[in-house]
């Protein structure tokens, strides 16, 4: 068992992990909105699967219009309507116009169209007071090319890829089955809310701020209530919770006697490693089970979120071959001072807002216990061993955005 990670190899670790196939599953398209795609999609079409038109107004032959003007317009016959949907079939010969509409088929003939506001309508002519121009079609496949790919294995299915599958022209998306990822809360004292809370009692919170956390990240969360610390009632509540592609587990990873959580994985199981030089979520710890990958995060509110955050779902966006990263870094200013420790990386929680530019404050108290600061905050703030951080100065930020 490896101690004392750096968070960067702890991360590497908990990766290594990620390294089979969630596997796959078809949804219609309503249904698969916030999914991931398994499979690159092509096109089934050209769009526009013909040149037409961006405007609404008459289609006709730019060189019967270059002379038109306000004071000299000129006249065309207009020899039929294509509204979208329903195309002009025949050709527009000189001097001849057809009224189209925004998407409809440019005809045969013309190639130029001249917007309805420079024009006036006389019955079967129509007045230009302005040339037509070949600027306002829209070419064959300008959108999108017939078998081309536009979406790729990994890419999250935000509204705007959903509807570009459906312009594509898929009834169907191949997505990611969601991850099984088994939420075990462990301790003496925790008790679920409803339930009359004992003396020294807490209410069990861990199992569903990681719930949240879980299916954000695109797993399917699996609540597998509470154990007391007891290592036999602990493990059988291990097993019977499998198969799972992932397994959290909340509480007793600590120094404690009671901290039974490590206990039993190292006999159990096998223990890749335990504690990781930063703050909060020091002793988080990575365990195999049967083979499934565990993660033991620390029992602490806060700690138990922000290792999830760190750890858990960069493990899901990689099992699910996310395109994008699961968290990026921005740079802004501190308005508040904010504190370091000694060797360790320490992400406490502020409020990140745009005034000039990117600015940021602490949540107040930064206690692991204090889950006010995960509820308001909406980032974390980054600090390398040893430094504190000074109002005024320049911070390293990750914000956090939950997409439910
Ligand atoms: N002697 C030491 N003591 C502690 C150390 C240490 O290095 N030496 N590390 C501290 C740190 S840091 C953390 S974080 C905690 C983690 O401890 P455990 O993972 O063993 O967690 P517990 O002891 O079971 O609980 C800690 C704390 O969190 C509350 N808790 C637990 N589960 C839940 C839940 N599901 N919902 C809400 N709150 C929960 C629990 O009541 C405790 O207050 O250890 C420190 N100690
Ligand atoms: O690391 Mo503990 O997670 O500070 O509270």
């Amino acid at each position: 068992m490896r101690t004392n990670l750096s968070v960067e190899e702890a991360l590497e670790l908990v990766l290594e992990e990620a390294r089979f196939e969630p596997g796959k599953e078809v949804l219609p398209l309503p249904e698969a909105f916030g999914r991931v795609l398994a499979e690159d999609l092509v096109s089934l079409v050209d769009h526009p699967d013909q040149d037409d038109t961006a405007i609404d107004g008459y289609a006709c032959r730019e060189e019967d219009t270059l002379s038109a003007s306000p004071e000299n317009p000129v006249r065309l016959r207009v020899v039929g309507e294509a509204p979208a949907g329903k195309p002009f079939l025949g050709e527009v010969k000189r001097g001849e116009a057809v009224a189209v509409y925004t998407g409809a088929p440019i005809p045969k003939g013309a190639n130029a169209v001249v917007r309805v506001e420079d024009t006036k309508r006389e019955g079967e002519w129509v007045l230009l007071y302005a040339p037509a121009s070949p600027k306002d079609i829209r070419p064959r496949g300008d959108d999108l090319k017939k078998g081309e790919v536009y979406l790729r294995r990994g890419d999250l299915l935000t509204p705007g890829r959903l509807a570009l599958a459906a312009a594509m022209g898929h009834p169907r998306l191949p997505v990611f089955r969601r991850p099984r990822v088994g939420i075990l809360s462990t301790g003496d004292e925790v008790v679920e809310p409803g339930e009359p809370l004992p003396f020294g009692g807490v209410y069990n919170s861990n199992a569903y701020g990681l719930l949240g956390l879980v299916r954000e990240a695109g797993g399917e969360p699996v609540l597998l209530g509470k154990v007391p610390d007891d290592p036999k009632r602990l493990l059988a509540a291990l097993e019977a919770a499998l198969p799972l592609d992932l397994l959290l587990t909340s509480g007793g990873v600590s120094m404690g006697a009671y901290d039974v959580v490590r206990r039993v994985l190292e006999e159990e199981g096998e223990v890749v490693f335990w504690k990781v030089r930063q703050q909060p979520g020091g002793p988080l710890l990575l365990a195999r089970l049967r083979g499934v990958p565990v993660l033991g995060l620390p029992g602490n509110p806060v700690s138990s979120l922000v290792t999830f955050f760190l750890y858990g779902r960069p493990f899901l966006f990689r099992l699910l071959k996310r395109t994008e990263a699961p968290y990026g870094t921005l740079k802004a200013r501190a308005l508040t001072p904010f504190k370091g420790a000694k060797g360790k990386k320490v992400f406490r929680r502020g409020v990140l807002s745009f005034e000039e530019g990117p600015v940021v404050r602490t949540t107040g108290n930064q206690s692991s216990g204090v889950l006010r600061s995960m509820a308001f905050g909406n980032a974390l703030v980054v600090l390398p061993p040893d430094r504190d951080l000074e109002a005024g100065e320049e911070a390293t930020v990750i914000p956090l955005t939950f997409v439910p």
